[in-house]
């Protein structure tokens, strides 16, 4: 069963054509990756997904919903999260509160209930704490509950911002170069977190990615672009044989 259907989507910036026809199915419970060199469009594709951006032209359905252009909240809403290729948390709040941050998109109170600090508003924020709690546990991230992201290891991060994400309950999850700026021992790691977050939370998982060891281990389908257009489609094995994708990458027969 379809999850995300995109069609020709493409993304101007002025004169520049960022993502050009742009084309793709995931089923659901799928693990995709989205390859392509630097500038290629990769992160205009996700940012597009998640309400970031308004598309030039094309259409979005997720989970049978035509959901162009709505609001990163909304987006949110329906079953999508994301995390961003630089890391993006309150460096300043706990990692408890990043995360009852992210719960807020439904906070099943209005501003009234906030102000008047109603029953209601009790009755929710102790429902986004407990949830918060779980996804910390879960992710065996509890003890640094009180901790500000700041003070942890750029791997220990990325994982705090992989909770963020799931704890709105995604059905589909982006994932922008999680491996970016992780040592090699972390990046091992993170593949062994992202196959048990697959398995474990019944996802269907998205991500871009420059180390290719992190995608051609863990997808079963990769797509390539390279200026804004689609070069390639296949299995890791076709892609790494595949001579445009050769040729976009370094030309010399190493990806
Ligand atoms: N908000 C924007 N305004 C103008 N140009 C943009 C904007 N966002 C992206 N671009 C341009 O669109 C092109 C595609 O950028 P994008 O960030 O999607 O590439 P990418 O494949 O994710 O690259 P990288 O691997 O380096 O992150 C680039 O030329 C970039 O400079």
């Amino acid at each position: 069963m379809a999850l995300l259907e995109i069609k020709g989507l493409t993304q101007y910036f002025g004169g520049l054509c960022a993502l050009s026809d742009f084309n793709i199915t995931l089923q659901k419970g799928e693990m995709v990756g989205l390859i392509g060199p630097n500038g290629a469009g990769k992160t205009t594709v996700f940012n597009l997904v998640s309400g970031f951006y308004k598309p030039t032209q094309g259409e979005i359905i997720f989970n049978n919903k035509k959901i162009t252009g709505l609001k990163p909240h909304q987006v949110t809403s329906l079953g999508i999260a994301r995390t961003f290729q630089n890391i993006r948390l309150w460096h300043e709040m706990s990692v408890l509160d990043n995360i009852r941050i992210a719960q807020h998109y439904n906070l099943g109170y209005g501003l009234k209930d906030l102000f008047l600090r109603t029953k209601r508003y009790f009755i929710n924020e102790k429902r986004i704490e407990q949830e918060a709690m779980q996804i910390l546990e879960v992710m065996d991230l509890k003890k640094y509950a009180q901790e500000k992201p700041k003070n942890l290891p750029y791997g220990m991060q990325r994982k705090v911002e992989i909770a963020r994400a799931l704890s709105v309950k995604p059905k589909l999850l982006l994932l922008d170069e999680p491996a970016a700026g992780l040592n090699s021992a972390d990046v091992k790691d993170l593949i062994k977190l992202i196959r048990w977050i697959y398995d474990e939370f019944k996802l269907t998982i998205w991500m871009i990615e420059h180390q290719m060891t992190v995608v051609m281990n863990l997808c079963q389908r990769i797509k390539v672009i390279d200026f804004g257009a689609t070069i390639a489609e296949g299995t890791p094995e076709e892609i790494q044989k595949n001579p445009e994708v050769i040729k976009a990458y370094l030309g010399d027969g190493t990806i």
